[in-house]
């Protein structure tokens, strides 16, 4: 089976991940320009001061994914690029930059589909209590208002924001990103509740525009199995996913919280303050959304245990994904299993999962326009004869898209995938170590470019519409 005429082979970046200028042309500083000079938090130190200078090398860059026939480039924009502060003053040469990646895309015919927030806070914002300050809410709104003003005519594809789950997890349960505040969950669900408000201030908004292009968030998808059919676990595994899944995609795509996760907040009194305009906004918005997009990279397996929460010592080998830690409330530990696969960082393999967790979200959210906007393998790719030999991405991107086909003639409702990465990139804690992309960045070399043998690859998947994948 070919892929639909209409299905987008596409691939992603981040701003801080590859841009580098973090203080050229009036940027303004973000939560990672100061949260990565603290010692320990990142690998070896590395810093997102350079990255992979995609500002200055974008024209070289957007031009191999056109000669790969990238269909769409998801990229998201620097909010510190555009509003210095956070707030107020606009950025001409911020605009500037993101119009000329925009219209790069669009000279090769390339989709683009730009993430609005993808973690870089500007500083101001953060030191005035980040996601936790209500006032955040507003300045996003705005900062939104100014992207669609400004790009809205080009592009037709917006997500507010990436993972919620990870930079307010990491922020303030493992202390592994900005704020660095580890086990504070009622902080957590509190910021958490803060983005959705501020998403479905966007989505309203974006509407109300009348652009006629889509907007929707990227949700980290890992679905929850149970190691077994016992009781125990299989509470594990339910509970996991109403904690990593229904409290996340029901206020976007339902306009509410589910109910269980509210009464055990109730229990331990920490329940997020909600304003009557916030339940507004999310019940008007739900139906708003165009779509949901997914990040997958490997389900969780768990099991049953009772321990109090606050086990894990917030340090960034802790916060890598790897299985082994307990949930933060103590009631279930991710596990590794011996039938399993897993990366060279400890992430289970699981195509299978991919689909089995595709059919869970159809059973929950219905028809909803789901794009993967995220998937890949993180390895340190072989160089054999000066050739970037990187098979085993080659080998999951197909098993990946080979689950996508099944799900969609399973009746989901999947209209792109986005490999992560389409470029090598900065990885938050993992350095350059931990390679995603379909082209080499060499930094030994003046951070020249070099296709991999992945990216001849996905070139063809690209050309023949996924008919020469391997089932
Ligand atoms: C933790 C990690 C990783 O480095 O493996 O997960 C996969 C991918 O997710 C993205 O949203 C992050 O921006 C990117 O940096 C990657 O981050």
């Amino acid at each position: 089976m070919k892929f639909a005429h209409d299905f987008l082979f596409g691939a992603a970046t981040a701003s801080y991940q590859i841009e580098g200028a973090t203080d050229v042309d009036g940027k303004g500083p973000t939560n990672w320009d100061e949260f990565v000079k603290i010692p320990g938090k990142t690998f070896e130190g590395t810093t997102g001061e350079v990255a992979i200078d995609h500002y200055h090398r974008y024209k070289e860059d957007i031009k191999l994914m056109a000669e790969m026939g990238l269909e769409s480039y998801r990229f998201s924009i620097s909010w510190a690029r555009i509003i210095p502060d956070g707030v107020g003053a606009i950025n001409p040469k911020g605009i500037e930059f993101y119009n000329n990646i925009i219209d790069e895309c669009l000279k090769y015919g390339i989709v683009p589909f730009v993430t609005l927030y993808h973690w870089d806070l500007p500083l101001c914002l953060e030191k005035d209590g980040g996601w936790l300050n209500r006032k955040t809410i507003d300045a996003f709104l705005n900062y939104a208002n100014v992207c669609f003003e400004s790009f809205g005519d080009r592009v037709k594809h917006f997500i507010t924001f990436n993972e919620t789950v990870i930079f307010c997890g990491h922020g303030y349960l493992a202390g592994a990103h900005p704020p660095g505040i580890h086990n504070a969950p009622e902080k957590y669900f509190q910021a958490t509740h803060h983005v959705f408000t501020a998403h479905a201030k966007a989505v309203i908004a974006y509407k109300k525009r009348k652009q006629y292009g889509e907007i929707g968030l990227s949700h980290v998808f890992t679905p929850a199995f149970s190691i077994d059919n016992s009781e125990d676990n299989l509470f594990a595994a339910m509970h996991a996913n109403q904690f990593n899944l229904n409290w996340f995609y029901d206020p976007i795509l339902k306009g509410e919280y589910p109910d269980y996760v509210m009464a055990w907040l109730e229990t331990q009194g920490i329940q997020p303050k909600i304003t009557a305009d916030d339940r507004e906004s999310l019940i008007i918005a739900a139906p708003l959304n165009d779509f949901i997009g997914l990040n997958y990279y490997q389900p969780m397996r768990v099991e049953r245990i009772h321990m109090p929460g606050d086990v894990v010592e917030p340090t960034r080998e802790n916060a890598t994904g790897a299985p082994g830690n307990p949930s933060f409330d103590g009631v279930y530990r991710t596990v590794a299993m011996d039938d399993k696969r897993y990366t060279k960082w400890g992430w289970e393999i699981s195509p299978d999962g991919f689909v089995s967790g595709l059919q869970l979200l159809k059973e929950y959210y219905g028809d909803i326009r789901i794009y993967i906007t995220e998937n890949g393998l993180g390895d340190e790719d072989p160089i054999i004869d000066g050739e970037v030999c990187d098979i085993p991405r080659i080998n999951f991107i197909n098993d990946h898209l080979v689950a996508v086909k099944k799900a969609i003639e399973l009746g989901v409702n999947v209209k792109g995938y986005y490999a992560w990465s389409a470029i090598d990139l900065l990885s938050w804690l993992n350095g350059f170590k931990k390679q995603y992309g379909f082209i080499y960045v060499d930094h030994d070399n003046g951070l020249a470019r070099k296709k991999k043998a992945s990216y001849y690859w996905y070139q063809k998947v690209i050309e023949t519409r996924g008919s020469n994948l391997k089932s």
